[in-house]
């Protein structure tokens, strides 16, 4: 058995580079720029008006001034600055040049073309060109967009950008016993649940996602299963893994030409996961349990999806103080289901009596997986210990 941080690599290793695709901003949510995006704009592009008021010039302060134009938003105003004048001003409206303030209309005075600065403001109330960003300012490859990218991006008027094409997994769950929900269960039969939260977490980190039809317990059915996954870059299975006489996957998946990266880790639930490249498709075989198949595909999946798109920055995890005492631990790293709250103004992490690795209803109530390394001595309450995040992506 390998260690987890080994066999995270070899997964990494499996990706293929990421495959550029153009899109527009409308579709550009939470993908990976993969080159850097030019502005093609400084902004604001001229000296801007960051209050409806008056602009003047900060040489006449004291005087009256005349108001001799108007300058409002999209309406530029074209005459020039002459001593002892002032314009209408709007919030947004360009500020020409000779006028080095702006005063908001609050702190003013008006007798027809008349004006006095009642008071004036300590800010100039103007946003000179460029103060946000200038022309080839470059928003830098490798990131994940967010909604303020995306706004940044449009406002630099750049209406499309270079992302990773969404990598295309594949996910085959496998055994006799499953149904889809919806069905009836018959005698000795389950709800096939793994695909689907597998696919979802796939899809959290940006992934396209394809259920394959449920393969049964025999050579034949896996192998046409296999054969739907060929054109993707990813295929996930579930189930039939282990050592039993109905664990065909990794059989079969020898058979047609599975360049094994590893099978089994030193790891709690997921000891029998297998990784490695099958005719350019990398392939995760996932343990059957329903918890050890969602642990594995937050630990190596979800990090192997993002890297296939090029994001660098895999390292999800944090820290916080333990809640409760736990005895030493096993020869195995260990993910514990747990609960985060706050004592005493720290993040504070305990763990569910209850690890089955069967138990959903736990996973969905916990926050995050608690690591522990193997061979962990015991902990008391209050040690800092580093977890996972769980629900939710980036
Ligand atoms: N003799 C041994 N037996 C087992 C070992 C071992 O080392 N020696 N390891 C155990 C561990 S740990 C795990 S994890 C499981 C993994 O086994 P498989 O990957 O072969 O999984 P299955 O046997 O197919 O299924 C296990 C369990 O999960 C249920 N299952 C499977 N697929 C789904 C699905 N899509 N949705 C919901 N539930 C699913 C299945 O019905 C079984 O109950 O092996 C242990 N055994
Ligand atoms: O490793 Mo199994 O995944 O412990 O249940």
């Amino acid at each position: 058995m390998i260690s987890v941080d080994e066999a995270l690599q070899r997964v990494l290793a499996l990706a293929p580079q990421p495959k550029p695709e153009l899109i527009g901003l409308e579709n550009a949510l939470g993908r990976i720029l993969l080159e850097p995006a030019v502005s093609r704009m400084t902004q604001p592009p001229f000296n801007a008006a960051a209050m409806d008021g008056y602009a003047w010039r900060s040489a006449d302060a004291g005087q009256s001034l005349r108001i001799v134009g108007e300058a409002a938003a999209g309406h530029p105003w074209t005459g020039t600055a002459q001593p002892g004048t002032a314009i209408r001003i709007f919030t947004g409206a360009a500020v020409p040049d000779g006028f080095d303030r702006v005063e908001m209309q609050e702190n003013t005075r008006r007798e027809g073309d008349l004006l006095t600065i009642t008071e004036a403001s300590h800010g100039t109330h103007i946003r000179s060109r460029g103060c946000d960003f200038a022309e080839a300012d470059e928003l830098p490859a490798g990131r994940r967009l967010t909604a303020a990218d995306i706004g940044l991006l449009a406002a630099m008027n750049v209406p499309q950008v270079m992302v990773a094409r969404r990598p295309k997994v594949a996910i085959m769950a496998s055994g006799d016993e499953l149904v889809r929900p919806g069905d009836t269960p018959r005698d000795g039969q389950i709800i096939s649940s793994n695909d689907l939260a597998i696919a979802a977490l796939a899809q959290e980190v940006g992934a396209e996602t394809t259920l394959l039809p449920i393969a049964a317990d025999t050579e034949h059915s896996l192998r046409e299963c296999f054969h739907m996954a060929r054109d993707a870059d990813l295929l996930i299975t579930i189930g039939g893994a282990s050592v039993g006489d109905h664990d065909l996957v990794g059989k079969v998946a020898a058979e047609l030409g599975l360049e094994r990266a590893f099978y089994k880790i030193a790891m709690r639930p997921g000891k029998p996961l297998m990784a490695g490249d099958l005719h350019g498709t990398a392939m995760l075989g996932l343990p059957g349990n329903p918890v050890s198949s969602i642990v594995c595909g937050k630990i190596f999946m979800q990090p192997l999806i993002r890297r296939m798109q090029g994001f660098t920055d895999l390292d999800q995890t944090r820290k916080a103080m333990l809640g409760v005492d736990l005895v030493a631990e096993g020869n195995r790293q260990h993910y514990l289901r747990a609960k985060l709250d706050r004592q005493d103004g720290q993040p504070t992490i305990t763990p569910f009596d209850r690890q089955d690795s069967s138990l959903l209803s736990i996973l969905s109530q916990a926050d995050a997986l608690l690591v522990r390394p193997s061979g962990d001595r015991a902990r008391a309450k209050g040690e800092m210990m580093e977890y996972l995040p769980l629900h939710g992506g980036s």
